[in-house]
C-alpha cells in the first residue's frame, strides 16, 4: 500500500507539533523567514524539536537566508533537513553537502525535469503554487502541470486541505504532501484538530488508492 509523507509546516507552538506528530506527520516545517507570519527564531525551533520521537524529521525553511543563519540552525539542530523556498542557486542549496528539498514555483510552462537538472543534490522537489511573497499562500496550482515521470520524488504542496489532498494524492501520486494553511484557523496560528483531519485524509487517501 502507498504511504504518502506528511509534512506540517510553519509550527510554532508545542501543542500543535505534539498534535501533528501524534496525528503521524513524518516532518515539522520551521520557518526561518522574518517576514512571515509563521516564522520562529532558532531558540524557538531548537525548544520545539527537544524530544521529537525518531523518524520524525525537522525541516528548517528558509527563503534567501544568509549562510551564517544556516550554518547556525544546523549547528543547533543537527537532524535539520534543509528546505530552500526562496531564489537559492543550486550552489546556494549545495554548499552544506546536506540533502535539502528544494521548492519549485509551478507556473505554467515550467518543466520539472528542468528543474530537477538544475538541482542535482536535491532530495525531492517540492512543487507549490506560485504566489506572491514566496510560499504559504495557501493557493493550489494546476497539478496537471506536473509531468507524468519526473525523476525526483515529489512533495505536493499549495493550498492542500483534509477536503482537497485524496484528490491531490490521486492525481499527482506523490512521495509526501506539505501542508500549512489549510491546517489553520487563522493565518499563522494552527489547529489540532485540522492537523488530525488532514492526517486521516491521507491516511484514507492511501487506502483507498488500489494501484
Ligand atoms: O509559510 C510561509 O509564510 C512561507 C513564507 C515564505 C516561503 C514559504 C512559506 N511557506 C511554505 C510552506 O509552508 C509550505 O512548504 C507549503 O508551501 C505549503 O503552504 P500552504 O499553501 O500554505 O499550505
Amino acid at each position: 500500500m502507498q504511504r504518502t509523507r506528511i509534512k506540517i509546516c510553519g509550527l510554532r507552538e508545542a501543542q500543535h507539533v505534539q498534535a501533528a506528530v501524534h496525528a503521524g506527520a513524518d516532518a515539522l516545517g520551521f520557518v526561518f523567514y522574518p517576514p512571515s507570519p509563521r516564522a520562529v527564531s532558532l531558540q524557538q525551533a531548537t525548544a520545539l524539536v527537544q524530544g521529537l520521537p525518531p523518524f520524525v524529521t525537522p525541516v528548517g525553511l528558509f527563503v534567501n537566508a544568509q549562510p551564517e543563519e544556516i550554518e547556525a540552525a544546523l549547528r543547533a539542530i543537527p537532524n535539520l533537513l534543509l528546505q530552500f523556498h526562496g531564489d537559492e542557486s543550486a550552489d546556494d542549496c549545495e554548499r552544506w553537502g546536506r540533502p535539502y528539498l528544494r521548492a519549485i514555483a509551478m507556473h505554467p510552462g515550467i518543466r520539472l525535469v528542468d528543474s530537477a537538472q538544475r538541482f542535482p543534490g536535491a532530495q525531492a522537489l517540492l512543487v507549490d503554487a506560485p504566489v506572491s511573497g514566496y510560499g504559504g499562500g495557501g493557493k493550489v496550482f494546476d497539478w496537471s502541470l506536473l509531468e507524468a515521470s519526473v525523476p525526483y520524488p515529489v512533495v505536493l504542496s499549495g493550498g492542500l486541505n483534509a477536503d482537497n489532498v485524496a484528490d491531490g494524492i490521486r492525481q499527482v501520486r506523490p512521495w509526501a504532501v506539505d501542508v500549512s494553511s489549510g491546517v489553520e484557523i487563522t493565518r499563522g496560528v494552527k489547529c489540532p484538530d485540522k492537523i488530525r483531519r488532514f492526517c486521516a485524509a491521507v491516511r484514507a487517501a492511501d487506502a483507498a488508492l488500489t494501484c
